[in-house]
């Protein structure tokens, strides 16, 4: 019978996953690490995946991560905010921690396949957009070691999250994880990425607000609490329009403001690039955010650099998030912005 090690979260999809790739004739070994320190967290998921287990007659193991995620993830993570980026833990996570260190479990345990309950398609080449496009999360995956996809099974890929959910409703021994809150975007995240960092660093501290021209007009509360586009929790004297945040100086603790028009980019570099095509110089669509659409624009790369010239403006283009090319549904590759 042929084996794969599914990488299990306790949630629902990966859950259901489960019960998929058992139907299609698979010995499913399932997987949960333990990314991050919070042990609550981590019992109330290893509960649900013992139930899955007993559900399926599975064989499950849990693995402590904590350390290999702290250096690789969450420090970044920290020191990005500090660096005034807005980071993608997600989009990193998955290249220097969940993927990797999944294909070398798979590979101690002797198993070829890995899968996971994410919503994309593979074809081993290539990632494409999951079929549900409210859900689709090919996004966070750009970034991939290209080796790892002739391995990867995304069972998910072509079904919608509302009916995922309604068919492990229908299953009794899903019944309570469906029913259960979806997890937040960020696992290490309970609340607010703000209180995370409070943690470590110093995130309240009074600064000034200046507008591009340097002209002090204004107040914050501290320049980690603001992302690029951001336009409120900030004052700005005597303004009748709505002002959002287009930099950052975070050495000196300033947030620079400006009207929706300064905020506007029509060219935008990527560094640090996961490509799946080798032409250097050619046209497609990005995404500079998880949530936003697809705009289309001419990529130039050299030395690991991608220039991006798009056809239209974006508007909160923020240093640190990811940068994903797609010609069609399907990634091309991306990098991140600088
Ligand atoms: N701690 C973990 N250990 C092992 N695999 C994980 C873990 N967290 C997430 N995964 C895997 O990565 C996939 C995508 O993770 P994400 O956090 O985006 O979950 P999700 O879409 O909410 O899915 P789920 O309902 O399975 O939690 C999961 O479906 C699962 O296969």
């Amino acid at each position: 019978m042929k084996r794969v090690l599914l990488a299990m979260s306790g949630g629902v999809d990966s859950s259901f996953t489960a019960t998929l790739l058992q139907k299609e004739g698979f010995e499913v070994v399932g997987v949960y690490f333990k990314f991050h320190p919070h042990e609550e967290y981590h019992e109330k998921n290893i509960q649900n995946i013992k139930q899955v287990a007993k559900l399926l007659g599975i064989e499950y193991h849990i693995e402590d991560r904590m350390q290999e995620f702290q250096e690789r993830v969450y420090k970044p993570f920290v020191d990005g905010y500090i660096a005034g980026l807005t980071p993608n833990p997600c989009a990193l996570c998955n290249r220097v921690m969940k993927f990797t260190e999944l294909i070398a479990f798979a590979d101690k345990l002797g198993i070829e396949h890995v899968a996971t309950g994410h919503y994309a398609i593979t074809d081993g080449q290539f990632i494409y957009e999951g079929v549900d496009k409210t859900k689709d999360q090919s996004y966070f995956l750009f970034n991939l070691k290209r080796e790892f996809l002739p391995r990867i099974i995304f069972p998910l890929g072509k079904r919608f999250k509302e009916d995922v959910k309604k068919e492990a409703l229908q299953i009794p021994l899903l019944r309570s994880i469906a029913e259960q809150k979806e997890s937040s975007e960020i696992c290490f995240v309970q609340n607010s990425y703000i209180d995370v960092l409070k943690e470590h660093t110093q995130v309240d501290m009074p600064g000034v607000v200046v507008n591009k021209r340097g002209k002090v007009i204004g107040e914050h509360k501290g320049y980690m609490h603001y992302t690029i586009g951001k336009r409120k929790g900030f004052r700005v004297h005597g303004a009748h329009e709505p002002h959002y945040v287009v930099d950052m100086i975070p050495q000196k603790n300033i947030i620079v403001v400006g009207k929706k028009e300064e905020l506007a980019k029509k060219r935008i570099v990527l560094r640090g690039l996961n490509m799946f095509i080798e032409k250097k110089e050619f046209d497609c669509f990005i995404k500079v955010r998880y949530r936003t659409h697809k705009v289309p624009c001419h990529v130039k790369i050299d030395e690991n650099v991608a220039l991006v010239e798009l056809e239209e403006a974006v508007y909160g283009v923020a240093k640190g998030q990811a940068g994903v090319f797609y010609e069609g549904e399907k990634v091309l590759g991306g990098g991140w912005i600088v």
